[in-house]
């Protein structure tokens, strides 16, 4: 009979997201079984740290007890592993909580990105991170006893649960703080229960851990032929603090598992570094780089992920100063030698030395991504499609590293004619075309508008290079870049564009003599359009298109206006400068209408290239009428 089926017990429900979780993660992670217990230790070992810093201010919670450490029995006989903890425990509410829900930000997005199949959404749990839930993956029942440290003894809870709909809690006694977490295997997950294969295990992925994890020594028995299990216990990981070790006792496996820990990542890391910072602020710093966006990646309030420890002694998770904002990507521990035991919140945001940390840290992050971008372009474009965005970010709120920053960025562009963003700054600059001193870019709201945006026809004719930038933090960024190695970013779509630098003699002289040609439309165009457009004029940068319309060089361009709309903020009241193409036969046609259809066609002008350029107008119904009367016409 279960232990939980008695006075006090109480039958709850999952939360629906946890049923659905286990389910998928039985049916999704059978080919990696082992990795219950790495979860399960790094949870032990996250509990002990939460306990060593609660008892700072707190020296009570150890109730007399301050070595921390980690044990894991089995029972080959019942098919039992218990993995033990004197960390912080939990209350019965706690319990509750916290093994009957999943409360982290992110949980909404990793469910709508399921898809039904096992290896993707595999892949997909592993991102989310599967926790305590990954018992359910080698047992058929799961309890837990555990109290809370600094409670009374009566005041343990007594979780249990066959990872189905429901679990039980009831009141237990405890007489040791912490959690003790015994899984009940199933029959086909026998093997576990082993002191060789448990030992291999914790080996491969719990080596890093800095607590010592134990287990009973066993010796060979000749006689029975088998390894009998004596009452002491013997540690059998280094259980020394990785960050601390040298970095060539460090194997790169040991990295990586420490980063699978750290980040509850299933995925390797691209990259890290590992340094040790002397001087006058001294800190230890082992940064990555992960593979994958985690599921809030795009909420700014979401969880950091470096986690602060002071001379070994965790202080806190998502230290948001340890980082500017722009590397919230980046998973790691930084460990300070300066900092003191009782660091809050709110003195690492005064602190001399967290400043330091921050922009030391910044500053590797950066030389990281500049190694990677040179000698691993792979990873690098790895990195870029990931994070790119998030690193764009950076132009505008870190001054101090912005030339860095934007050497860093990569784009598509006209050169190689694809959605790939693997263009440099440097890149460019290195193609540009003699007597071209500036670098040309094109914003719009997808790469599809960018590639086919009317501003572009002279840049193609003449050969010269575009940068097609489409993703939401491109108008931003570029307000912050306007400079990259002595050469201004220019818009194509902006109206001081100065192509006079890229034509010939011959080419200009020819430009006045059409302006003087057309100056009669020019006027009547204005007249009739009236406040619809701040002026009209002929241009040289249309081939293909009749029209376009371009803002002033130093008022916002129509993109971020219609991104600014879109947040509900207030904008100004910016009109168009509509450019026409004198070679155009729209344009030359326009010239000999009727003055009773005049209006129609210089509205449509206006209409149709504001359209190209992604706009939405104002009467679209009054648009279809006036195209409809005109082919009527024909
Ligand atoms: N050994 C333990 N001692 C105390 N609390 C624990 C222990 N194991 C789990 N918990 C609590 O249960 C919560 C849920 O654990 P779970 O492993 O599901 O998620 P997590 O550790 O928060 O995140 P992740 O899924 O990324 O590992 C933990 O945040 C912790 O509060």
């Amino acid at each position: 009979m279960s232990q939980v089926e008695q006075q006090n017990a109480e039958t709850l429900g999952f939360q629906t997201e946890v049923k659905q979780l286990l389910q998928l993660m039985i049916h999704s992670l059978y080919s990696n079984k082992e990795i219950f217990l790495r979860e399960l230790v790094s949870n032990a070992s996250d509990a002990c740290d939460k306990l060593r810093f609660e008892s700072i201010d707190n020296p009570d919670l150890l109730e007399g007890d301050g070595e921390m450490r980690i044990r894991v029995e089995y029972d080959k006989e019942q098919r039992t592993i218990t993995i033990s903890d004197n960390g912080i425990g939990m209350s019965r509410d706690e319990a509750v909580k916290n093994l009957g829900t999943i409360a982290r930000s992110g949980t909404k997005e990793f469910f709508s990105q399921l898809t039904g199949d096992k290896q993707k959404d595999a892949q997909l749990i592993g991102q989310f991170g599967v926790g305590f839930y990954s018992s359910f993956i080698v047992a058929e029942k799961v309890s837990v006893l555990s109290r809370r440290a600094g409670t009374p003894e009566t005041e343990g809870v007594l979780w249990e649960s066959e990872g189905q709909g429901d679990f039980r809690v009831a009141p237990a006694e405890k007489a040791d703080r912490g959690t003790a977490i015994t899984l009940y295997l199933r029959e086909e997950d026998a093997e576990f229960a082993d002191g060789w294969r448990l030992r291999a295990i914790l080996r491969r992925y719990s080596d890093h851990i800095s607590l010592p994890i134990q287990m009973r020594k066993e010796d060979w028995d000749a006689e029975k032929q088998e390894q009998i299990k004596s009452n002491e216990w013997e540690t059998v990981n280094q259980a020394n603090a990785l960050w601390t070790r040298a970095r060539n006792d460090i194997e790169d496996e040991q990295y990586i598992e420490f980063y699978k820990h750290i980040a509850h990542d299933f995925e390797d890391p691209l990259a890290w570094t590992h340094n040790r910072v002397e001087g006058r602020t001294e800190y230890t710093q082992l940064l990555y780089i992960p593979k994958r966006a985690p599921f809030d990646l795009w909420d700014r309030d979401a969880k950091r992920g470096v986690k602060l420890y002071v001379k070994r002694v965790f202080i806190m998770d998502d230290a948001e100063q340890l980082l500017p904002n722009y590397l919230r990507f980046v998973r790691g521990v930084i460990d300070s030698a300066d900092l003191p035991l009782n660091v809050s919140r709110e003195i690492l945001q005064e602190s001399r030395d967290v400043r330091a940390i921050r922009d030391g840290s910044a500053r590797r992050v950066l030389s990281l991504l500049e190694d990677l971008a040179e000698n691993e372009p792979d990873k690098y474009t790895q990195f870029w499609q990931t994070f790119g965005q998030v690193l764009k970010e950076g132009v505008g709120e870190d001054t101090s590293n912005k030339e860095r920053i934007a050497g860093l960025l990569r784009f598509a562009s006209t050169h190689n004619d694809s959605s790939v963003q693997d263009v440099s700054l440097s890149d460019y600059i290195g193609r540009m075309k003699e007597g071209q001193d500036k670098i040309y870019y094109v914003t719009a709201d997808s790469y599809a508008a960018a590639k086919h945006s009317p501003h572009l026809e002279v840049f193609r004719k003449k050969g010269i290079e575009v940068l097609l930038l489409s993703e939401r933090v491109d108008e931003w960024m570029l307000s912050f870049l306007t400079e990259f190695d002595g050469k201004t970013l220019v818009s194509v779509a902006k109206g001081g564009l100065d192509l006079a630098e890229l034509a010939d003699e011959e080419e200009k002289q020819k430009q006045e003599k059409v302006a003087e040609e057309f100056k009669p439309l020019v006027e009547r165009l204005e007249k009739t359009l009236g406040e619809k457009v701040k002026s009209v004029r002929v241009t040289g940068r249309l081939v293909d298109s009749p029209a376009c319309v371009v803002v002033d060089e130093h008022e916002m361009s129509p993109h971020l206006l219609r991104m600014l709309q879109a947040a509900g903020q207030p904008t100004p009241d910016v009109k168009p400068i509509l450019e026409i193409n004198p070679d155009h036969q729209l344009v030359r046609r326009i010239s000999e209408v009727d003055e009773a259809d005049f209006e129609d066609w210089a509205t449509l002008l206006l209409e149709q290239a504001m359209l190209a350029e992604g706009a939405l107008l104002d009467e679209p119904a009054a648009f279809v009428q006036r195209l409809n009367r005109l082919l009527l016409q024909q």
